[in-house]
């Protein structure tokens, strides 16, 4: 390790408490939410995943968590602790510089094309270790050199190499080295195996996973995709319109979805058997920031389960044992056969709800599969 970084008192994985988050985009229709009031937690240790539909805010989320949201965007509301940090929301200057990098390690979307075309991964690491003050810079470029290896990957090669000289696959683990190398102990992946073929992508959940478990890390991973989710993530929120829908444990939210987002993403997901075409794309489109409904449910214009209620009021966020679901209808009991879910809200796991129950155990298989 080059240096020891701020870290949580006792050292460990650093607890994340988000709460009343909004964050809004000036647009010519005036400052618009991207993010509107989301609360969750990153427990120590976990990997949390993070999936919606494109534009539901998910990115947005995520670069609140270094205090990065750029102009046009602002965090207007809310607070994001982080163990050892404190409000990130509240940190400035030198202090937020310093943030990111040695306690916050991030990988961009698209981190496959984020490198500097111009310069040896190894030039930009040392960048990176002068930008933060580390001092020992030949420390820094053993543990550089380890974790690439460990991603199987020639270090000294890699750190030679400019961008064009690299794989998808190989960047995207040159991305992850970067939010390592500095020993952060909060770990930001945004889509990060997007683009990739299957066999890397399966390659680049196991790193994931492995590097996690070893380092001690706290993990947030954004994804458009259920099955990466389902393969990695402990815990699972699923966003929609710029809000958390529904959160918990995630083999209990893809086996017993209770809003009915997450069952419409999940029969969106292509079986591993059976008929390709038992796969029921979720009708309609996301909202953009222009067609977000200021009151009410967000996800009213495409929900089976639309009802009165959800014209006017925000459906607030119910407790069903260690899941939190915001929804009138799974509020009131009420999902019926009209959207195939269960009888009540409460845990009725046959008939329908069974079905999908086979669902959500269906993509982690097809995850797993996948990795095979
Ligand atoms: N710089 C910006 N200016 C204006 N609007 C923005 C800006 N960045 C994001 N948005 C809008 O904010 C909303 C949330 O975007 P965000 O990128 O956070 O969603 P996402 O779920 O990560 O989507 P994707 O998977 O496509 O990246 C979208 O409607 C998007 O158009």
């Amino acid at each position: 390790m080059p240096e020891t970084p701020p870290a949580t008192p006792d050292g460990r994985a650093p607890g994340v408490r988000i709460s009343g988050l909004s964050v809004v985009y000036r647009t010519p229709a005036g400052e618009l939410p991207a993010v509107s009031g989301v609360d969750l937690e990153l427990p120590p240790g976990t990997i949390t995943g993070v999936v919606g539909e494109s534009g539901s805010g998910k990115s947005t989320l995520a670069l609140s968590l270094l205090n990065a949201v750029q102009p046009p965007g602002r965090i207007s509301a809310g607070s994001v602790e982080i163990d050892g940090l404190g409000d990130v929301v509240a940190l400035r200057g030198e202090e937020l510089r310093r943030a990111r990098g040695r306690h916050v390690g991030y990988v961009f979307q698209a981190a496959q094309n984020s490198l500097n075309p111009l310069k040896t991964v190894g030039k930009q690491l040392l960048d990176l270790g002068r930008s933060h003050g580390v001092r020992d810079l030949r420390a820094l470029v053993r543990e550089a050199r380890e974790l690439l290896g460990r991603m199987g990957l020639d270090g000294a090669r890699v750190l030679d190499s400019c961008q064009h000289e690299l794989s998808g696959g190989m960047r995207q683990r040159v991305g992850i080295m970067f939010a390592l190398v500095l020993n952060a102990h909060l770990v930001v992946l945004d889509e990060p195996t997007t683009a990739l073929d299957m066999i890397t992508q399966a390659t680049i959940l196991r790193i994931v996973r492995e590097v996690h478990a070893e380092r001690g890390l706290t993990t947030l991973v954004i994804t458009h995709d259920l099955g990466v989710v389902a393969e990695v993530a402990d815990r699972l929120a699923v966003m929609y319109g710029g809000r958390v829908v529904e959160q918990g444990p995630t083999r209990d939210v893809l086996a017993d979805p209770r809003h009915p987002y997450t069952r419409g993403l999940l029969r969106a997901v292509p079986r591993l058997t059976g008929d390709i075409g038992e796969a029921r794309a979720l009708p309609g489109r996301p909202p953009t920031l222009g067609t977000i409904p200021a009151d009410g449910c967000v996800f009213r214009e495409r929900c089976p389960l639309r009802m009165d209620a959800c014209e006017t009021g925000r459906p607030p966020a119910v407790a069903y044992g260690a899941r939190s679901v915001s929804c009138h209808a799974a509020a009131e009991n009420r999902a019926g056969p009209e959207d195939g879910g269960p009888g009540t809200a409460a845990g009725d796991r046959d008939g329908e709800d069974g079905a999908e129950a086979r669902g959500g155990e269906e993509v982690a298989a097809g995850a797993r599969e996948e990795q095979a």
